[in-house]
C-alpha cells in the first residue's frame, strides 16, 4: 500500500488567518478566517460530523479508508475506534492572537466526554514575525474565584499578564500539556500535533467570533473549570516543554523536533535529502520544500513542496530520495496500548 496524497483541507474558524497556509498549499483563501488546515484528520470539529475530515483526491473520506483496512493503516490493534490514527495534525496560521484557552486531560474526557483522549498539543514554529510569543501556563498560582471573575469580565489582559510569555523563533517546539492555559500571538505560523479531539475551554471568547455558550464544551463552566490548572508553571517546568532542535537545518537522519515529554502523545521529525530509512508506521508527511520521492519495498511516490501525504503502516520502512524536505508526524511511543493502560494522562 502506498502513501495517499491529500488535497488542501482548510477549516473556517473563529479567528483571523490563513494566507500562509494558502501560499504553501497553493489555494486562494475563501475568507480571512481560514487559519487552520487539518491534515489527514479522521476526526471532525466539536459539534460537527464533517468539518475537518480529510478527503482524498478520489473523494474518499480518509476515515472510511482507515476503517475499511485498519491493519494496513495502523499496523496495531486498539485505539478509540476503527478510524483512530492516534494523532491530529494541523497547520495553524494566526493573523490575530488566539484566545486564552485550555484543553482537558484524558481523565476528564473519559468521565465527561466519553472519550479516552484529552487534548495535549504541541506546536512546531514554521514562520514568525518579529517578537511574536506564545503564552503558556501561569507565572504564579492564580486564585480560582478570581479566575472565574476575570473570565466572566472577559479580562484577557489580566490573564496574559499572569501567563508565561515565550518569544518564539522558527524551529522551536512547545509542548502544551492538557489543563495548561495558553494562547498564540498573531503572526505565528506553525504545525501542530495533538491528541485527536477538538475539546476546548475558552476563557476568552470575546476576541473571537465565538460566544460564551460555545466556550465550555456544552458542560457549563462549573463542570469544566476544574480541568483548568491554576498552578504555576515555573521556569524549569516551562523549559522542559520547549525544544530548539529545529533551529539548525534538517539532515538525512529523522530528527525529533519536540521535547521528550511529548513522546507518549505524539512525535514530530524532520529530514531532508537522501535520508536514512524510517520505520514502518502510520505517519502524516508534510513536504515543506524541494522535490524527491518516498521510497519503500511497496513502491515509490514522487513528492514536492506543499504536498501532504497520509502514509500507511503497510508502506513499510521508507526513505526519502532527491532534495525534498519533510516534516513527519507520528503517533506517540507505545500507542495504542498507552491509550488504555493509564500511563498517559
Ligand atoms: O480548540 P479550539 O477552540 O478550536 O481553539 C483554537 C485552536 O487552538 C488550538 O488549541 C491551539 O492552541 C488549536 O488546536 C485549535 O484549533
Amino acid at each position: 500500500m502506498r502513501p495517499v496524497l491529500l488535497p488542501p483541507n482548510p477549516v473556517q474558524h473563529f479567528y483571523l488567518g490563513g494566507d500562509r497556509i494558502a501560499a504553501l498549499r497553493g489555494i486562494e483563501p475563501e475568507t480571512d478566517r481560514q487559519p487552520e488546515e487539518w491534515l489527514a484528520s479522521t476526526v471532525s470539529r466539536f459539534g460537527s460530523d464533517r468539518v475537518g475530515l480529510a478527503v482524498t483526491e478520489d473523494g474518499d473520506d480518509l476515515r472510511d479508508l482507515v476503517r475499511a483496512d485498519r491493519a494496513a493503516w495502523v499496523g496495531a490493534r486498539g485505539g478509540r475506534d476503527a478510524a483512530d490514527l492516534g494523532i491530529l495534525v494541523k497547520l495553524l496560521d494566526a493573523r490575530q492572537r488566539l484566545p486564552v484557552h485550555v484543553h482537558p486531560d484524558r481523565g476528564f474526557a473519559a468521565s465527561h466526554l466519553d472519550c479516552p483522549y484529552g487534548k495535549t498539543e504541541a506546536w512546531y514554529v514554521l514562520e514568525t514575525e518579529d517578537d511574536c510569543a506564545v503564552h503558556v501556563g501561569w507565572k504564579r498560582p492564580v486564585d480560582r474565584d478570581e479566575l472565574d471573575r476575570r473570565r466572566d469580565a472577559q479580562d484577557g489582559e489580566w490573564m496574559l499578564a499572569h501567563m508565561n510569555r515565550v518569544v518564539v523563533r522558527p524551529g522551536m517546539g512547545v509542548l502544551v500539556p492538557a489543563e495548561t492555559v495558553h494562547a498564540i500571538d498573531g503572526g505565528i505560523f506553525l504545525a501542530e500535533v495533538q491528541e485527536p479531539t477538538d475539546f476546548s475551554i475558552l476563557l476568552e471568547w470575546s476576541v473571537t467570533t465565538s460566544t460564551r455558550e460555545e466556550s465550555h464544551l456544552d458542560l457549563g463552566f462549573d463542570t469544566v473549570m476544574p480541568s483548568v490548572s491554576t498552578d504555576a508553571l515555573d521556569a524549569d517546568a516551562l523549559d522542559a516543554l520547549i525544544s530548539t532542535a529545529g533551529e539548525t537545518p534538517a539532515g538525512t537522519r529523522f530528527r525529533s523536533l519536540l521535547p521528550a515529554a511529548a513522546d507518549p502523545y505524539f512525535r514530530l521529525f524532520d529530514a531532508a535529502g537522501e535520508t536514512e530509512r524510517r520505520e514502518a508506521g502510520f505517519a502524516v508527511v508534510l513536504v515543506s520544500g524541494g522535490a524527491g520521492a518516498m521510497v519503500s519495498d511497496a513502491g515509490s511516490v514522487e513528492v514536492e513542496g506543499g504536498q501532504v501525504y497520509a502514509v500507511p503502516h503497510a508502506f513499510g520502512e521508507w526513505r526519502l530520495t532527491g532534495d525534498a524536505e519533510v516534516l513527519v508526524a507520528a503517533p506517540g511511543a507505545g500507542w495504542p496500548i498507552t491509550l488504555r493502560d493509564g500511563s498517559v494522562r
